[in-house]
């Protein structure tokens, strides 16, 4: 068995997935080091014999993680690595060290699986979309905050706008406008990123007509889908790229 992570800004998700053909036997989303520990400690019948991962934390932050892994486990887990070119894909930064390695495998995973121009928008802690054209080329993106930056800066730079995270998920039940303040704030957080995902295709269309597929990934996707049905949500994008940037055999 081996473990992959994906540490965020925010969670780290995990999963277990079996060496020999990649099914997954467990997985979550957890939010601290301990807490993943906690959570594959608990499972039965855990033979790991090794891990993958992927941070866009700092670098003292993933070693430590690595370190607890390895004495809690007794794994080795490797890290993905930036590099210029990949599976085909060539790292369109000015200094291609700087792209984000969550962006950089999930545009790995989407050229992967599309064979083809992509777009691949992922919504998490922050929203980032990165476009590969059909060459390989990747051509850079952009990064705003998500859902939850919106959301904790709106909270904090005013002093009327408070509510719970139960009455916030009441208030997506619907996109109208908002006759209280969690929904007129929720509402009006999803129609950003809605219109962020709607502008990045405006532009995929302005470069590539209608030959391109869309990814969309990220905890928050599911709340952008019903304005861009056409694109293929991918939950586990980054962990498909993770595996072609760290083969473990
Ligand atoms: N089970 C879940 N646990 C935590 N967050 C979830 C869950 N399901 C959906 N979400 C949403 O996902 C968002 C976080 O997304 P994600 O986990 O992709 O972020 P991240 O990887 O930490 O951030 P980033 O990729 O920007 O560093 C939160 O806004 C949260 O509302
Ligand atoms: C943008 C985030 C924070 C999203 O997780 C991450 O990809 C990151 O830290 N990137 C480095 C900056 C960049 O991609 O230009
Ligand atoms: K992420």
């Amino acid at each position: 068995m081996i473990l992959e992570l994906d540490c965020g800004n925010s969670f780290i998700k995990w999963r277990v997935i079996h060496a020999a053909d990649a099914a997954i036997t467990a997985g979550g989303i957890v939010d601290s080091d301990q807490a993943l520990v906690a959570a594959i400690g608990a499972l039965p019948a855990l033979h790991l014999v090794g891990g993958r991962m992927v941070s866009v934390r700092s670098e003292e932050e993933t070693t430590a993680l690595c370190a607890l892994l390895q004495q809690a486990f007794a794994i080795d887990v490797k890290v993905a690595q930036p590099v210029q070119e990949m599976a085909g894909v060539r790292n369109g930064y000015d200094d291609f060290q700087r792209l984000g390695m969550d962006r950089w495998l999930g545009a790995l995973g989407a050229f992967h699986l599309a064979k083809a121009a992509c777009l691949v928008i992922d919504f998490g802690t922050a929203a980032k979309a990165d476009f590969v054209a059909a060459d390989g080329e990747h051509l850079g993106g952009y990064i705003c905050p998500g859902m939850p930056l919106m959301r904790s800066q709106l909270r904090t730079h005013t002093r009327r706008i408070r509510y719970d995270d139960a009455s916030a998920e009441r208030a997506l039940s619907s996109l109208a406008p908002g006759r209280s303040t969690v929904e007129a704030v929720e509402r009006g957080c999803v129609l950003m990123l809605q219109g962020f995902a709607r502008t990045q295709i405006e532009q995929a269309k302005a470069l590539w007509g209608d030959d391109f597929t869309i990814f969309l990934t990220g905890g928050d996707a599911p709340l952008v889908h019903e304005a861009v049905p056409q694109a293929r949500i991918v939950p586990d994008l980054v962990f498909v790229g993770l595996a072609m940037a760290c083969p473990l055999s």
